[in-house]
């Protein structure tokens, strides 16, 4: 028997995939199975955190009108692990409704009475940190570790806005005019149509809310499709904190998704947009929200470059570099899609990045020993492949990885969606990955002589996310952090996301920014009021 369902897999586990570096993760798949139980369901000091349904007026919508369900798999191994109503347009609407009906109270709470539930509901998370986490693993693969890592940083969101909160100041504008006082407040958007991906099931989903929530706006989120499980464990917190009905709603949907986002940038009932995800994605939200002129929050791709100097720290700069690279097999936003190191350090670079990336260990996130988990689906392998073998047919060399064998999982029967960790040199402009997004655990090395001719190379793409430098020479760090056209800057560190600091990209790597004080003004518009006197 082939298993395709989680209840099967629990009491049938066989190899994944036979390339070497993946042989050794199907041993210690076996000894993570303990994380589910004889029914294949993952094991959870709170089962009550593990729902299967939509989320309106702070009840679980298990049906829909169409009856259908969409299935959601475990990347580790390709099985199906749940499913969710999928909803379409109507039910859309359902959820916009009772937004629409939760603003007036919601939005003249005052910001401490907010403040106190974004505050109790950052608590809960915590207390149910390793629930979250497991669910979070379950379905988009991230290594336990590094899921925990991402529910304490989404939690930071809740925690950063609760204070936030209560700091939403206007302005007392000094008047031209004796007969005048003039002053601008700050008012919440209203209703906001929120669509998240799946690289970061929750956390991209509190960067939002917090926010949105801190300022009196009520929400209605789509997740990505792949990763529902997530935002339906946080609004069971959310309702356990005292959000009340109606605030915050979520509309699971695979089939309806283009139809479900137009509707929200249609809708005369939602006044902001806030998108994750592609840049493709991003472009098509924009121009559907242009008839109403909704205020657009867009988190886009990125083509993040990360430049070592000659002058830098080379054991610093490979440490950042495995940390930007290959954080989440390398599929977030700001991971690193070019690295351009000078020429006199180009080869030790690489080899010492190889070193280290043959150590990882690729597997299922819930083993302990595993460093790098799966890709989220198959289209990701086959994509990620198809840059290093365009890389590899315009004369890059293999320094290690790229060994894709699509055959051997269909061999097991399991479907893991696994691509070994590769790194790349002598690298080209004229290959692929020097100008799109791969997503994946790949790092090309390209090699440069000057500081102009690197300055030049990194900003020759129209995305403008992330960028990174290594270099000891105080002036060149300034120089070049001004000069590099991304909205986020790592001057010899590879870690810049934070809750305090303002999240966002240039170029067409979106508008907006995420987190921070700045954070606030994606869901809030300025009143002027003129009081003669
Ligand atoms: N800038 C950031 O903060 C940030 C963060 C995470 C991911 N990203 C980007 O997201 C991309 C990867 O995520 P992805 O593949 O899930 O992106 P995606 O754009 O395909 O999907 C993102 C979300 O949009 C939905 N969606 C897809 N087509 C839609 C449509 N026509 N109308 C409405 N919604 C639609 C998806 O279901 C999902 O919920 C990468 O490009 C990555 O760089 C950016
Ligand atoms: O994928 C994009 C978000 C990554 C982050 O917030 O660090």
């Amino acid at each position: 028997m082939t298993p395709r369902t989680a209840s099967q897999l629990a009491h049938h586990v066989r190899p994944m995939q036979s390339t070497s570096s993946l042989g050794s993760a199907n041993a210690r798949h076996v000894r993570c199975m303990s994380i589910l139980n004889s029914h294949g369901q993952l094991e959870l000091k709170d089962k009550s955190l593990l729902i299967q349904a939509g989320f309106i007026d702070n009840t679980h919508v298990k049906t829909t009108a169409s009856g259908k369900r969409f299935p959601v798999f475990d990347p580790a191994r390709g099985v199906e692990i749940a499913s969710f109503p999928d909803m379409n347009t109507e039910d859309a609407e359902r959820a916009i409704q009772a937004a629409k009906n939760a603003l007036p109270e919601w939005s003249q709470k005052t910001a401490k009475e907010r403040s106190a539930i974004l505050r109790k509901w950052y608590d809960l998370i915590l207390q149910n940190e390793d629930d979250l986490a497991r669910i979070l693993t379950w379905e988009n693969g991230k290594p336990l570790a590094e899921a925990l890592g991402e529910i304490r940083y989404g939690a930071s969101f809740f925690e950063w806005f609760s204070e936030e909160a209560k700091r939403l100041y206007g302005e007392v504008i000094p008047s031209p005019s004796r007969q005048q006082r003039m002053m601008a407040i700050r008012q919440p958007l209203g209703v906001v149509g929120i669509i998240t991906p799946w690289n970061f099931p929750n956390a991209m989903i509190t960067r939002k809310f917090g926010a949105a929530l801190a300022v009196g706006c009520t929400v209605v989120a789509k997740p990505a499709s792949e990763t529902p499980l997530s935002a339906l464990a946080l609004c069971e917190l959310g309702m356990r904190a005292g959000v009340p009905k109606g605030v915050i709603g979520i509309v699971t949907t695979h089939t309806d998704t283009k139809a479900i986002g137009k509707h929200f940038c249609e809708s005369l009932d939602i006044s902001g947009i806030s998108f994750t995800g592609s840049t493709a994605v991003g472009k098509v939200l924009l121009k559907q929200s242009a008839d109403t002129v909704k205020k657009m929050s867009l988190e886009l791709g990125g083509n993040a470059a990360f430049i070592v100097f000659e002058d830098a720290d080379l054991e610093k700069a490979v440490d950042a570099a495995i940390m930007a690279k290959f954080r989440s097999s390398g599929q977030t936003c700001i991971c690193v899609n070019r690295f351009y190191v000078h020429s006199s350090i180009k080869d030790k670079f690489a080899s010492l990045m190889g070193e280290r990336v043959k150590k990882f260990q690729v597997g299922s996130g819930f083993d302990n020993s595993t460093t790098h988990g799966p890709l989220i689906n198959q289209r990701a392998v086959e994509k990620v492949h198809s840059h290093v073998e365009d890389a590899l047919q315009h004369g890059a060399k293999l320094v290690t990885g790229g060994t894709h064998d699509k055959d051997s999982s269909a061999d097991s029967g399991i479907h893991g969606y696994f691509y070994p960790p590769t790194v790349l040199a002598d690298m080209k402009t004229n290959m692929k990955m020097a100008t799109e997004e791969t997503f994946g655990p790949v790092a090309g090395i390209f090699s440069f002589e000057t500081e102009d001719e690197v300055l030049e190379a990194a900003n020759k793409t129209r995305f403008g996310l992330a960028g990174y430098f290594f270099s000891n020479d105080v002036s060149r760090c300034w120089r070049v952090a001004e000069k590099l056209q991304v909205g986020m800057v790592g001057v010899n560190t590879g870690a810049i996301s934070s809750e305090v600091a303002p999240f966002g990209g240039i170029k067409e790597s979106g508008m907006g920014r995420e987190g921070a004080r700045q954070g606030l003004d994606e869901y809030t518009q300025y009143k002027y009021i003129n009081m003669a006197v």
